[in-house]
């Protein structure tokens, strides 16, 4: 099999890689993945039909890197600079990531979270090149046929979204297609995935936001969303198609919103190795920022009180990892679930409301609440807070300015340090400003928050805002789920990221709650070596090379493995020569 319709990589007799191209001259500089622009050598330029289509100095990647960097640099705008990043990849995907990888701290916000969001509502204004696969309604009876359009044979990992709840803006249609890909940048920038293995995906069908359907511009299909019957059919399709296509591929459901995201993991888990990253990325992600912030103060993930938030795919997520915490610390189920309170839009969870079904395990009995509200009535955040002594608070609603200064205070009363997590994104969704929360706690409040925050400075000192953001998770479970050709991504595994991911923060920056993303490739080798291992364990490993290694062996596979932005050489072999591809 060729990895891709367009060319094959291949092994000389030393064991070098190269590239071995099935097209040449314009149409290869048309080609991302092989477009090396004017680093092409010029025996290459000769080889390939390229000589005269390109400037005569023969530049490095590093003057490459530093030309786009200059440019860059000059554009004012995040969106601009986002369009000019992804223009970069469409050109160059080597090129792209090079630069990335140098300067992933300060490009993170513009490919990702917050500025991915700005992207996926301007996507139909913004269109320039195809990237991914878009089923949709115009396609789905044919979508075997359609996939086999895609030049990539050898896809290990998709990010694929309904788009029906991206980020905290909602509904978004067709224009959700930036999310996976921003996921994907980060795949291959920080989880050692090479860029042709990945594949993000839009599942459009249809969108129910007036303002797109009244656009002529707007690039999704014009009809309202499927549901029910209609749209599992669709999924069922496109699931089965996928399969066949990419058979070794695993699945990251992305921004499902609470009426697909719980069905859809469900349905699909056995089928393919899979994991939903709002329910499981956050859940593991909030959990180790819990632990760490417990370290922090002193204190044991049993001796707090926990509200999340949001009772949505995130919110469920984070209330399912933080009880199986709190199992794992010794309290029984009964326990453990007393100290946990998870609210949506309408108040506390509560036995006598009615509710979907994947929020019942945490409703609370109104009998165990006397005194908390007027008797009758549901007790909201500030009710809760009060009422059940809480002390970790966690927000996964989408609603900005929830966690007001009231909320703090009460908070304050209960705990010398309270653990406050405004997760929601991007910037705008945020439950608060770390800023205020620190002021009005008096430097007190242990902050972490979903998008990237700059360090608040107050009364002389300076308080790093940790990103708690499931980029510290997907990444590595991803690739280790690829790594070890695991037949289904467990519990357990997404359980041992998280658990990994505190002790990383432990041991290398044990001052604060999330490690700074400078770091994001480490902490996902890192992550990427126990969840392979815990695969092993559980006996889900399909892929040999994994069994029998100690932590320190598989930590140099996991490192060997992972993808490096550089040039390979091109090679055409006359027809008939043996090949190593
Ligand atoms: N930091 C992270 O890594 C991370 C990961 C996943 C989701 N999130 C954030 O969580 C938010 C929700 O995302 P989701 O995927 O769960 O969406 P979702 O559509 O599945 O759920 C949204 C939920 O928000 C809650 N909600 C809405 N209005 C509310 C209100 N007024 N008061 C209390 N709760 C209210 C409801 O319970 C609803 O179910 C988004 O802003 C998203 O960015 C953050
Ligand atoms: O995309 C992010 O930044 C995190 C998370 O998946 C979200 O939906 O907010
Ligand atoms: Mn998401």
């Amino acid at each position: 099999m060729k990895v891709s319709h367009y060319y094959d990589v291949c092994r000389d007799a030393q064991g070098q890689r190269y590239l071995e191209p099935a097209v040449s001259g314009a149409v290869l500089l048309g080609l991302p993945l092989l477009n090396k622009g004017t680093a092409f050598t010029r025996e290459e330029r000769w080889m390939l039909g390229l000589e005269g289509l390109l400037p005569p100095h023969v530049t490095t990647l590093e003057e490459q890197k530093e030309r786009n960097y200059r440019r860059y640099r000059l554009i004012a705008s995040d969106l601009e600079k986002h369009l000019f990043l992804r223009e970069l990849q469409d050109r160059n995907e080597v090129l792209f990531y090079a630069l990335v990888t140098e300067h992933l701290a300060e490009m993170l916000p513009i490919l990702y979270t917050p500025t991915v969001g700005e992207a996926v509502r301007q996507f139909s204004r913004t269109y320039r090149y195809p990237r991914g696969f878009t089923a949709s309604t115009a396609n789905i009876a044919q979508v075997q046929q359609a996939l086999q359009h895609l030049p990539l044979n050898d896809v290990r990992l998709a990010v694929a979204t309904d788009s029906s709840a991206i980020l905290g803006i909602g509904d978004q249609g067709v224009g959700g297609l930036a999310i996976p890909i921003g996921k994907l940048n980060l795949y291959t920038a920080a989880g050692g995935l090479g860029p042709d293995k990945v594949l993000p995906v839009l599942l459009d069908v249809g969108t129910d936001r007036e303002e797109l359907l009244a656009d002529p511009l707007y690039l999704g299909v014009h009809h309202r969303r499927l549901a029910g019957e209609e749209y599992f059919a669709f999924m069922d399709r496109f699931v089965a198609a996928f399969k066949q296509r990419y058979p070794n591929a695993v699945m990251q459901w992305e921004d499902f919103g609470k009426d697909t995201a719980f069905a859809v993991l469900e349905r699909y888990r056995e089928v393919l190795p899979s994991f939903n990253d709002d329910i499981q990325g956050t859940g593991a992600v909030a959990l180790a920022g819990v632990l760490s912030a417990c370290r922090l103060k002193g204190e044991r993930l049993h001796d707090q009180r926990i509200l999340v938030f949001g009772a949505g795919a995130g919110g469920i997520g984070v209330a399912q990892a933080l009880l199986e915490g709190l199992r794992r610390a010794g309290l029984s189920e009964k326990e453990a679930l007393s100290r946990l309170y998870v609210l949506d839009s309408k108040g506390l969870l509560l036995k006598n409301r009615p509710m979907e079904e994947y929020k019942r395990r945490f409703a609370h009995n109104p009998k165990d609440l006397q005194g908390w509200t007027v008797a009758g009535t549901v007790p909201n955040l500030y009710e809760t807070v009060v009422g059940g002594r809480v002390s970790v608070l966690l927000g996964l609603s989408g609603q900005a300015e929830a966690f007001s200064e009231p909320v703090v205070q009460a908070m304050l009363k209960n705990t010398p340090q309270p653990v406050i997590f405004p997760l929601s994104n991007p910037t705008s969704s945020s439950e608060a400003l770390p800023e205020d929360l620190v002021r009005w706690s008096e430097g007190r409040a242990l902050v972490a928050a979903g998008s990237p925050f700059p360090a608040v400075e107050w009364q002389g000192r300076s308080y790093p805002v940790g990103q708690g953001n499931n980029a510290f998770i997907f990444p590595g479970l991803g690739f280790a789920a690829v790594l070890a050709k695991a037949r289904v991504v467990s519990e357990g595994m997404v359980l041992e990221a998280a658990l990994a991911l505190h002790d990383y923060t432990r041991q290398h920056h044990p001052q604060r709650i999330y490690p700074p993303v400078e770091v994001l490739r480490e902490v996902s080798q890192q992550v990427a070596v126990r969840v392979i291992q815990q695969a092993v364990q559980e006996g889900l490993a399909r892929d040999e090379r994994v069994l029998n290694k100690n932590p320190d062996q598989l930590l140099a596979y996991v490192r060997e493995r992972f993808w490096q932005p550089e040039y390979l050489p091109f090679r055409v072999s006359s027809p008939g020569t043996p090949k190593s591809c």
